[in-house]
C-alpha cells in the first residue's frame, strides 16, 4: 500500500495544519478524521476562511437565532461570539495532538482584528483580549508582521501569548519578526517566568508572490521584452526561492549563542509556517507550494483543496535545503531584470492587510444581513427609492466609508471625520442607552413614586431639545392608565402660557423643569412663573411638585437646590440638546408619564447595535440613511427634506426637524427641514427635495401612500423608514441621530455647535436688558402701515420695497423675489393652538402651490431653538415672513420688569435682526387688534397677490 504523504512529512518533520475551518466540518468529524487518518497537527483561520465559513449557508443560524433571542447585541459580538465557539471546538479537536507533541503542534489559530493592522497598540490589546476570551493553551494568536504590530508580536510573547505571525511576505520583515520573538522570549524570561509552554510559528506567504511577479513577467514577455528567456526561466520559482532563504536564515539564528541560551531554558523555535500554498497558476503542478517546501521544523497549512491533491500524488522529499545557490541565483536574476521583489513584498503586504479588511467588512456584513432578517419585526426598516444617479453616489459613499473605516472612526469618536474641531467631545449619545439600562431601576423607582403620588398632570417646560423629544413620546405613547397627562409648554406667548396653565390642576401637576444649559431664558421665566403659581396653592411644599433635569454645574441645579425641588436628574455634558433625547432629557419625563421604559430603551438599544462600529456601512442603518442624506444634499442639491410621517407618529416631524436643522444648517451649507406640507401631486416639486417618509406600517394613510408612489413614479427622491409599530419611534430617534452626524461629515461641517442660535439670544437679551432699565422697548418704525397692519423690513428688503404704500403691493413685491430653490418660511410669533395651526397650514400651502417651492410653517419661539439655526446660518434661499400680534392680555414674570409678551416682542425682534444682518429676505407684518381678523385678512390678501 503506498504510504499517505501527508503522514510521510512527519519523518521529515513537517507537520502539515489545514488551512480552514467550518462549524459543520468540525461537528461532522471531519476534523478528526484528518488528524486520525492524515496526522493532521493544526488549524489556520483568517478573516476570509471565517467569511466563506460564516457568510454563506446555514450552518449558524440556530446559534444566531440563540444569540439575537437571548439579547441585543451588534453583529461584532456575534461574529466573534460564534468564531470563538469554533475555535474552541476545533481546540479539543487538536488538543490530544498538543499533549502528543508536548506543546509543539495542536494549535488553532484565530486572527486580530484586521481592521487595527496598523495600530500596534490595539492590535496587543486585541491579542490580550482574544486570548482571554477564547482561553485554550492550543490557541495562537495571529498577528499581522506589519510595521507597527513588531511590537504587538513582541509584548504578546513576552505576556506568553502564542502567536502566529502573519502575513510575511519579506525576508527583512521575517528577520524583525524573528527577532521579536526571541526577544520577547527573553523579556518573558527576565520576569522570572518559565518560557518552555510559548509557541509561536511565523507565516510566510507563497503563492502570493509568484502570482504578483509572474504577472510582471507575462506582461513583460507579452510586450516582446528582450530578456524574455531570462524572465520566462525564472517564471514561478521566485516565491520558493524566497521561502528558501528565509530559511536559510532561520537556521542560521537557531545556530546563534543567543538562541541557544533561551534553547536551554526551554525556549521552542519559531518555526516557518508556510501559507497561501494552494497552487494559484494552472500551468504549474498544483502540489507544488507542498512538495518544494519539505523540510524539517517547519508547517505547511494546506487550505482541503491542496491537501486532497497532496494526499493523492504528493511528492515528498526534503526540498527546502536543497538547490539554496539555485535560490540564491534566481532571487539575484530577479533583481537584475528589475523585478524589484521589495516593491512587489511591500504591495503584497498592504494588499493582504487591506484584503482581510475586506474579507471581514463582508462577514460583518453578511451576520448583519442575517441579523437584520432574523430581528424582523424588532427592528425598523430603511428603504430608498432613488433616481439612478444618486443611488450610485450614494453607493460610492458608502464604499468610501467602508474603505476608510469612518464607522469605527465615529465609535472611537475622531473629530477628524467632521471638521476636526471638538466634535469628539459631543458623541455622548452613541452609548447613552447603554447607560440608561444600566440606570434602569433608579427610573423606574422615579416612575413607581410619581404614580403613587396621584399627579393628575406633568407641565414640562423646557425648549428645543429639552421639549420636543418628550413632547413626541408623550403624544406617540398617549396617556398611560394611573399616571398624570404630559403636557409640554416651549413658548413665551402670554396666551399660551395661560392656556397651558388652565389645562392643569396646579394642586396636582408634577412640574419638569429641563433645561441642559440650566440658562436659556424660556425655561427660567416659565419655572419662576410656575413655581410662584403653584407656591400660592401648595406653600412650603412646591418645591416637592418640581423636578430639574439639568447638566450638573449649572445656573438650574443651583435654583432647583435652592428651592428644595423634589429630585434633580443630569444630563451629561456630552450630548448636545437636540441629541439628548434617549438621556434623562427624554427619559425622565418618559418615566412620570407611566412609557413602558424598558421596552423603550431595549427597542433603541437594537437600533444602536445595529448602527455599531463594526456593522459596515452598506448593512448599518444609521450610515445607510446619513449617505443618502449627506450625499443628497453635497452633490445633488436636495437640501429640502421633506419629512412625511403617517397621522400616529405625526410629532417626529418636529423633533427631526431640530436634529437636521440645527445639526448641519451653518456657515452657508445644510438641510432645510420641511415638517407638516402635506403632499401634493409631483408637478408642484422640485429638484431640490427629498422626502422622508416614516410609515407606521400598521396604520398607515392610504392617501399618503398614494402621494409617495406617485412621487417615486415621478423620479423624486424618496426615503422610507418604515416603523412596524408606533413604539419604534425610539429606534429611529436613534437611527436619525446618527444619519445626521454622518450626513455632516459628507456636508462638511460639524454637527454639533449652533452658532448661530446664539446670535438671537444675544439681540434678545439686549432688548430684553434696554426694557428693563428703560421701562420700555426701543422705537422701530415700520416702513409701511396701513389699518390693521404694520410692515417692517430687514435689510435687503428696504430698498425694494420703498416707495411702496400698501401692505398689499409690499406682499407682492417681497413674493415675486421667489424663484427655484428658494423656501419661504413663515415665523409667527403668536399662540400655537389648534386654530393658528390651521391658519397657517393653509397659508403655507397656498404659498407652495403657487410658488412651487418649498414652505415652512413655524411658531416663535419655539422654532428658533430649532429650525431657527438653518435659517440664519443655512444657505441663503430662505424668504421669510415673520408674523407677529397684539397680546390680548399678557403675563408678569416673577422678578422682573419685562413680561411674557416683552419677552416674546423681543425675541422677535431679536430673530429678525439677525436675519436682515445676515443679509436673508425678511419681512415682519404686525397685527394690530383682534389677532383672529387681522390674521384671516392678511392671509386673503397674500391669497390674492400670490
Ligand atoms: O493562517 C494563515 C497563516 O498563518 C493562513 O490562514 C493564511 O492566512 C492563508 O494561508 C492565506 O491567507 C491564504 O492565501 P491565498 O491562498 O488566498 O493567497
Ligand atoms: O435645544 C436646546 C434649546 O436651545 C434649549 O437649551 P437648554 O436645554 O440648554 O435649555
Amino acid at each position: 500500500m503506498v504510504e499517505n504523504p501527508l503522514i510521510k512529512l512527519e519523518q521529515y518533520k513537517q507537520s502539515p495544519w489545514l488551512d480552514f475551518i467550518q462549524r459543520s466540518f468540525t461537528q461532522s468529524g471531519g476534523l478528526k478524521k484528518l488528524v486520525d487518518e492524515d496526522g493532521l497537527k493544526g488549524v489556520t483561520s483568517n478573516p476570509s476562511i471565517f467569511e466563506k465559513a460564516m457568510g454563506h449557508g446555514t450552518d449558524y443560524d440556530e446559534q444566531f437565532k440563540q444569540l439575537i433571542s437571548s439579547g441585543i447585541t451588534d453583529v461584532v459580538t456575534l461574529y466573534e461570539t460564534m468564531a470563538i465557539d469554533d475555535i474552541r471546538a476545533a481546540c479539543s479537536v487538536l488538543y490530544p495532538v498538543w499533549e502528543k507533541t508536548h506543546g509543539l503542534d495542536g494549535y488553532v489559530s484565530l486572527e486580530v482584528s484586521p481592521y487595527i493592522a496598523m495600530d500596534g497598540h490595539a492590535t496587543l490589546e486585541d491579542a490580550r483580549r482574544l486570548w482571554k476570551r477564547v482561553a485554550e493553551k492550543n490557541l495562537m494568536i495571529k498577528i499581522p508582521a506589519t510595521a507597527p504590530c513588531i511590537a504587538a508580536i513582541e509584548g504578546a510573547i513576552a505576556e506568553g501569548i502564542n502567536v502566529n505571525v502573519t502575513l510575511l511576505f519579506s525576508l527583512d520583515m521575517y528577520k524583525q519578526v524573528l527577532e521579536a520573538y526571541i526577544k520577547g522570549l527573553e523579556a518573558h524570561l527576565a520576569k522570572g517566568h518559565h518560557i518552555a509552554h510559548i509557541a509561536s510559528v511565523a507565516s510566510f506567504f507563497i503563492s502570493r508572490i509568484d502570482t504578483a511577479i509572474d504577472k510582471q513577467i507575462d506582461q513583460r514577455i507579452a510586450a516582446g521584452d528582450k530578456e524574455s528567456g531570462a524572465l520566462k526561466a525564472i517564471r514561478g520559482k521566485v516565491a520558493i526561492a524566497n521561502a528558501k532563504l528565509a530559511y536559510q536564515h532561520y537556521l542560521e539564528v537557531m545556530q546563534s549563542d543567543r538562541w541557544k541560551k533561551l534553547e536551554a531554558a526551554g525556549a521552542k523555535p519559531q518555526r516557518l509556517l508556510w501559507a497561501s500554498t494552494s497552487c494559484k497558476d494552472k500551468t504549474f503542478p498544483d502540489t507544488i507550494y507542498v512538495d518544494q517546501l519539505i523540510g524539517r521544523d517547519t508547517v505547511n497549512t494546506i487550505p482541503p483543496a491542496t491537501m486532497d491533491a497532496f494526499r493523492d500524488h504528493g511528492t515528498v522529499a526534503d526540498t527546502l535545503e536543497q538547490n539554496i545557490d539555485e535560490a540564491k541565483k534566481i532571487l539575484a536574476e530577479a533583481e537584475h531584470l528589475n523585478l524589484d521583489l521589495k516593491k512587489v513584498t511591500d504591495q503584497l503586504l498592504e494588499d493582504g492587510v487591506n484584503s482581510f479588511a475586506d474579507a471581514f467588512d463582508q462577514l460583518l456584513g453578511s451576520v448583519g444581513e442575517k441579523q437584520m432578517i432574523l430581528q424582523g419585526n424588532k427592528l425598523t426598516h430603511l428603504q430608498s427609492d432613488l433616481p439612478s444617479d444618486y443611488e450610485t453616489a450614494v453607493k460610492t459613499g458608502l464604499d468610501k466609508w467602508r474603505k476608510n473605516g469612518t464607522v469605527r472612526k465615529l465609535w472611537d469618536r475622531e473629530s477628524s471625520v467632521w471638521t476636526g474641531k471638538d466634535e469628539n467631545k459631543w458623541l455622548g449619545w452613541l452609548d447613552i442607552v447603554d447607560q440608561q439600562v444600566e440606570n434602569l431601576a433608579e427610573l423606574e423607582e422615579f416612575q413607581k413614586e410619581v404614580r403613587n403620588r396621584g399627579f393628575t398632570d406633568i407641565l414640562l417646560l423646557g425648549m428645543g431639545g429639552s421639549s420636543l423629544g418628550p413632547e413626541v413620546l408623550g403624544e406617540v405613547f398617549g396617556h398611560q392608565a394611573g399616571f398624570p397627562r404630559l403636557h409640554v409648554l416651549d413658548s413665551t406667548d402670554p396666551q399660551q402660557v395661560h392656556s397651558f396653565q388652565q389645562k392643569v390642576t396646579i394642586a396636582t401637576t408634577l412640574f419638569i423643569v429641563s433645561s441642559k444649559s440650566g440658562s436659556t431664558l424660556e425655561p427660567n421665566i416659565l419655572k419662576a412663573y410656575f413655581f410662584n403659581e403653584a407656591k400660592k396653592v401648595l406653600g412650603d411644599k412646591v418645591g416637592q411638585h418640581f423636578v430639574a433635569v439639568t447638566d450638573p454645574g449649572s445656573h438650574m441645579e443651583d435654583v432647583a437646590k435652592q428651592d428644595g425641588f423634589w429630585k434633580i436628574f443630569y444630563g451629561l455634558k456630552s450630548i448636545g440638546g437636540r441629541y439628548s433625547v434617549l438621556s434623562n432629557f427624554g427619559i425622565v419625563p418618559a418615566a412620570a408619564a407611566g412609557l413602558p421604559l424598558q421596552e423603550i430603551l431595549y427597542s433603541a438599544q437594537r437600533m444602536e447595535k445595529a448602527c455599531s462600529a463594526g456593522s459596515p456601512p452598506a448593512q448599518n442603518p444609521g450610515v445607510q440613511l446619513g449617505t443618502i442624506f449627506g450625499v443628497g444634499v453635497a452633490e445633488f442639491k436636495r437640501d429640502k427634506f421633506t419629512i412625511i410621517a403617517s397621522p400616529d407618529i405625526g410629532s417626529l416631524g418636529s423633533w427631526l426637524e431640530q436634529l437636521l436643522a440645527e445639526s448641519t444648517g451653518k456657515v452657508g451649507k445644510g438641510i432645510i427641514p420641511i415638517d407638516e406640507e402635506t403632499l401634493t401631486v409631483p408637478s408642484v416639486y422640485g429638484k431640490d427635495r427629498l422626502f422622508i417618509y416614516l410609515r407606521l406600517e400598521n396604520k398607515i394613510d392610504p392617501q399618503q401612500e398614494k402621494a409617495i408612489a406617485e412621487l417615486k413614479a415621478a423620479q423624486q427622491p424618496v426615503v422610507t423608514i418604515n416603523l412596524h409599530d408606533k413604539a419604534q419611534i425610539v429606534q429611529t430617534f436613534f437611527q436619525t441621530e446618527f444619519a445626521t452626524a454622518v450626513a455632516g461629515a459628507f456636508i462638511g461641517i460639524n454637527p454639533f455647535d449652533q452658532p448661530d442660535v446664539e446670535a438671537s439670544k444675544i439681540e434678545t437679551k439686549k432688548i430684553t436688558t434696554a426694557y428693563n432699565e428703560k421701562g420700555s422697548l426701543p422705537v422701530i418704525t415700520p416702513i409701511v402701515q396701513e389699518q390693521g397692519f404694520d410692515l417692517y423690513a430687514g435689510k435687503v428688503e428696504i430698498a425694494k420695497l420703498k416707495g411702496l404704500s400698501t401692505i398689499s403691493e409690499a406682499l407682492k413685491s417681497f413674493f415675486n423675489e421667489i424663484v427655484a430653490g428658494d423656501y419661504v418660511a413663515v415665523l409667527a410669533y403668536i399662540e400655537r393652538d389648534l386654530a393658528t395651526r390651521e391658519w397657517i397650514q393653509k397659508l403655507r400651502l397656498a404659498i407652495r402651490d403657487k410658488k412651487k417651492v418649498a414652505t415652512a410653517a413655524e411658531f416663535g419661539p419655539r422654532f428658533l431653538h430649532s429650525t431657527g439655526q438653518a435659517y440664519k446660518g443655512g444657505p441663503n434661499s430662505g424668504v421669510f415672513l415673520q408674523i407677529t400680534a397684539d397680546d390680548d392680555h399678557d403675563l408678569p414674570v416673577p422678578g422682573e420688569k419685562y413680561t411674557f409678551g416683552i419677552v416674546k416682542e423681543a425675541q422677535a425682534r431679536g430673530d429678525f435682526d439677525v436675519l436682515s444682518g445676515r443679509d436673508r429676505r425678511v419681512i415682519r407684518i404686525h397685527v394690530k387688534g383682534n389677532m383672529k381678523v387681522g390674521l384671516d385678512k392678511l392671509s386673503q390678501s397674500i391669497l390674492n397677490i400670490l
